[in-house]
């Protein structure tokens, strides 16, 4: 291995420097065959798959603490209730026994809406490092609540009130009425089940009330309906990022909501029958108009006329339906000619069902898809006219549409969309919500008392789409399933079901006539998934100790994602690249859990997971909210994690540490050895080199076939040759050496975000930042709080910094200072016990287990951390080109990364695969 046969860790003298990289396509060869004669052996050591090997260890041989992101659930005796082969079995789940705290309904005449929140265990281990971190980074335990709030889920189940039974077996098989409702302290043990109370709302509140003190012993609380709708759109719209829509002849679009300017607006709920309020503030509203047109009236004149069994059936049935041949249309009237004079188009209907009059024709005679289609376009732009008078009427612009009427039906939300955009000339705007028919439970929930919930914020929730029941829309009941052998047969059995399903999305071209009125209904897919608005809502995660990241400039602004997902190209390409490294990527999971037949099952129901999750959003890319790279990147981990791959690369990240820290003080005595200005420029070419190491590229994957980790490592330093193609380092380096003579002063506190384990880590970003503890600036490396790829995690980290100083006085002592050696080391260099006078080392993690990062939403240990910054590094790829290559800090900022990908090359650096970035931006004059 290098440095221990002599050779120059840096390269210097190396006998593979004359290889090139080769740029074709399929040959991203780094190394000369002929060169690999004699590696192979330990090539294919260090890379074959770790079959075998299922401890959980790390690289001290440790127990692992893994802080699931979720509770585990008991799936015992879960059960499909009927015929399996049912398109919507309905599964059981009855000994599940997830914490539930609070419950809420809406009983409203077609559907009851239940929302339940369980809680998060509470994992974190408040260990001697983290407790030396947070003394100095200055963070109190106090609490700014006289009662903890401690993380948890909402999760949305809907039934169909004519099956209210099923409803209350749900909420006893659960559990759910015996929550811990209205206790001050959510840790307290649950109160006496006779007292308990639901909050609930809807008529049904009322009309089922004895049923529910006779089937579950619990009294119904009622809450105001007006009350609650108006208190769920106030939540959603101020605390979900991507709630409210546009959608325009098919097209939707997410609209950033001011939460400093959402009043006044008006909310328009279309239930069986219409309210429409005008909302002036939290719990200020006056319901101003309604109309008793609406979703009970499509579907009881609907069922009457087709015969059809449900609303979904009517629903999908207008999706081939003709509404001409019943509609009276302008043309109708006119020979087939617009009426341009008013603007009206032939196709713009004259008269909902007018041709009824003069056909002699019996209701049999009718097509049951255009008398569909017909009432639905009737009902449709009638609420949406009088929603529009009533917001002219009060000198209104924005309209929002909840209420499961709308079922996130592309073809309805147009229509609606249509008719306010017609009548108000352009003027006023529908905008609809993801969680449409959950407003009324949402506030039934928000109306319990101290659950501390009402001042969360956008930043404190996280939306997961977890496999399970929303996602194939069956009256599978339930949160999404826990885990394990239930939820992967149920995979098995029913994925297939959840990709079959044809999303509304828009099949025809627009298809406006620009005379106010659709040619074609522009949204009007071949089929229409059966439940569309259960697959748009996730299970929402109350993270209350998430922040936004204090260093950003303009954080309303900030948008995470470099890639536009919304070209429909550059989203086919990351689909298939991210189709295309699954199998590789399940062999690394399964082999991480040791290759047993549970861990084969569960890879292959974690590919059908995250394939069917790909095609789905092929489908529709917003249905999960609006989409970036980062998201699907982010998406792909916490499924592994939802089947229980906690680490799939473990043993992969523990090889690759292990090899690069036996080279490191070779490293580091050649670094001293150089003035410092060479030092400098090595040292960022070290960290640019060594992000070579990662598992998450492709072209590199192949690469790691080729050649040991440090002969990869040293080829990739030769090739570090300048000009990198974005290349600010001469600006860096006079920050830090300063220029004719003048010393400039160092800076107080860096942080650090790390990428990769491996060199990347070791060789590259613990040096640098050993150069800034050496000039004595404070440094905080960030790294990830759960695995992604071969990402080096927050928990890691103390161990891979204590193994590199027992080699080095000057991370040694900042590693002491900072808390990181607290009981780790023993063995100290010069074997003295280490005296604090060091500036610190320190280890925060950043609040996510992706390779790319949001800076909306990180720990309060970084947020902390970030107070005193002035400088910001950000590593790699994820971190700083696919996510936050655009960001902009209040503090100086480095982005350094290489560039794994060719088609990412191009398009962002105009450069080619293997190319680098050091981008350096100053602070912003203050
Ligand atoms: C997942 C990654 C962002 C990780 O890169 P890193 O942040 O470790 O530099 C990157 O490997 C990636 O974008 N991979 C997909 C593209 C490809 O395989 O070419
Ligand atoms: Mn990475």
């Amino acid at each position: 291995m290098a440095g221990q046969n002599g050779d120059s860790i840096l390269g210097i003298d190396d006998k593979i420097e004359d290889l090139q990289y080769n740029n074709n396509n399929n040959s991203n060869e780094v190394i000369d065959r002929e060169e690999l004669v004699g590696i192979g052996e330990e090539s294919s050591a260090c890379y074959k798959n770790n079959q075998g090997e299922g401890g959980e260890k790390d690289m001290a041989g440790n127990s692992i603490h893994r802080s699931g992101s979720r509770p585990q659930l008991d799936l015992s005796k879960a059960e499909i209730q009927g015929n399996s082969e049912e398109r919507d079995p309905t599964i059981l789940l009855p000994n599940q026994s997830d914490d539930i705290s609070h419950l809420a309904l809406d009983i409203g005449g077609s559907l009851i809406k239940l929302i339940y929140f369980s809680r998060h265990e509470d994992q974190s281990v408040e260990d001697k490092r983290k407790k030396t971190v947070k003394e100095r980074l200055g963070i109190s335990n106090g609490n700014r609540r006289s009662y903890p709030v401690l993380g948890g889920r909402l999760h949305f189940v809907k039934f169909e009130t004519s099956k209210l039974n099923e409803c209350l077996d749900f909420i006893s098989s659960k559990q759910l009425h015996r929550g811990r409702i209205d206790s001050p302290h959510w840790n307290s043990e649950p109160p006496a089940n006779e007292n308990a109370v639901i909050k609930a709302t809807g008529g049904g509140a009322y009309k089922f009330a004895d049923l529910f003190k006779e089937r579950l012993g619990v009294s119904i609380e009622k809450e105001d309906e007006m009350d609650c709708l108006v208190a769920g759109a106030n939540f959603l719209l101020k605390a979900i990022r991507h709630e409210a829509f546009t959608h325009m002849e098919g097209h939707k679009e997410f609209v950033q909501i001011d939460h400093n300017d959402l009043f006044p607006y008006l909310l328009v709920n279309i239930g069986s029958g219409v309210s429409i309020i005008k909302v002036d503030g939290d719990g200020k509203f006056e319901r101003v108009s309604g109309t008793n047109v609406g979703g009970g009236t499509y579907w009881g004149l609907g069922r009457l006329l087709t015969k059809c069994n449900s609303f979904d059936e009517l629903l999908e049935l207008s999706q081939r339906g003709d509404n001409g041949t019943i509609d009276m249309l302008v043309g109708d009237i006119y020979g087939g000619m617009d009426y341009s004079k008013i603007g009206l188009s032939a196709s713009t209907i004259a008269s909902s069902f007018g041709k009824a009059i003069s056909d002699k024709k019996e209701l049999e005679d009718y097509r049951p898809e255009d008398i569909s289609l017909s009432l639905l376009r009737m009902i449709s732009y009638n609420i949406g006219q009088i929603s529009y008078l009533n917001a002219l009427r009060f000198g209104l612009k924005r309209i929002f549409f909840g209420g499961f009427f709308i079922r996130g039906h592309a073809y309805t939300m147009d229509t609606i969309s249509f008719a306010v955009q017609f009548w108000s000339q352009g003027e006023a705007q529908a905008m609809f919500l993801r969680h449409e028919g959950y407003l009324g439970a949402l506030g039934a929930f928000m109306s319990y008392h101290k659950h501390g919930l009402d001042d969360l914020m956008v930043h404190h929730l996280v939306e997961r789409f977890p496999m399970g029941a929303p996602y194939t829309g069956g009256r599978i009941h339930g949160p999404p399933l826990g885990d394990l052998n239930e939820k992967i047969s149920w995979m098995e059995k029913f994925v297939q079901k959840g990709t079959e399903i044809t999303a509304p999305v828009p099949m025809a071209p627009p298809g406006t006539t620009g005379l106010g009125g659709f040619e074609v209904p522009s949204s009007r897919g071949a089929t229409l998934r059966s439940d569309a608005s259960a697959l748009n809502v996730g299970v929402l995660h109350f993270v209350p100790t998430l922040e936004v990241f204090p260093l950003l400039t303009n954080p309303k602004m900030y948008e995470p994602n470099t890639i536009d997902l919304s070209d429909h190209k550059e989203l086919e390409y990351w689909f298939t690249v991210l189709s295309e490294h699954l199998p590789d990527l399940v062999d690394k999971a399964v082999a991480s859990e040791g290759g047993i037949d549970d861990a084969k099952r569960r890879g292959d129901a974690f590919a059908r997971a995250f394939s069917a999750h790909l095609a789905r959003l092929m489908e529709e890319p917003a249905a999960y909210g609006k989409l970036g790279l980062a998201n699907l990147l982010e998406l792909r981990e916490e499924c592994l994690r939802e089947f229980q791959f906690h680490d799939a690369y473990r043993s992969i990240k523990q090889r690759e540490n292990e090899a690069s820290l036996a080279v490191l003080p070779d490293l580091l005595v050649e670094l001293d050895h150089m003035d410092e200005e060479t030092r400098l420029l090595t040292l960022i070419e070290g960290v640019l080199a060594a992000n070579i190491f990662d598992w998450g590229s492709r072209a590199c994957v192949e690469l790691y076939h080729k050649g040991t980790i440090i002969e990869i490592y040293r080829m990739s330093r030769n090739k570090m040759q300048r000009p990198w193609r974005a290349n600010d380092f001469d600006l860096f380096k006079e920050r830090m050496l300063g220029s004719e003579g003048k010393k400039p002063k160092p800076h107080k506190r860096a942080l650090l975000f790390v990428d990769n384990s491996g060199a990347d880590v070791v060789l590259g970003m613990l040096p640098l930042a050993r150069e800034l503890l050496r000039r004595g600036t404070e440094v905080v490396l960030v790294a990830n709080s759960l695995p992604a790829l071969n990402d080096v995690t927050a928990m890691e980290l103390p161990d891979i910094v204590a193994e590199a100083a027992k080699h080095c006085d000057i991370l040694r002592r900042a590693a002491e200072a900072g808390g990181l050696l607290v009981d780790a080391m023993t063995n100290t260099l010069d074997g003295s016990k280490g005296n604090s006078s060091s500036v610190p080392l320190m280890v925060v993690e950043n609040g996510c287990g992706s390779p790319c990062i949001d800076l909306r939403q990180v720990s309060s240990e970084l947020a902390a951390a970030a107070k005193n910054a002035d400088l910001v590094i950000l590593e790699g790829m994820g971190r700083a080109l696919h996510t936050n290559f655009n960001a902009r800090f209040k503090c100086e900022a480095l982005k350094l990364a290489m560039v794994k990908n060719q088609r990412l090359a191009e398009k962002l650096i105009k450069g080619k695969i293997y190319d680098c970035v050091c981008r350096y931006e100053s602070a912003p004059a203050s």
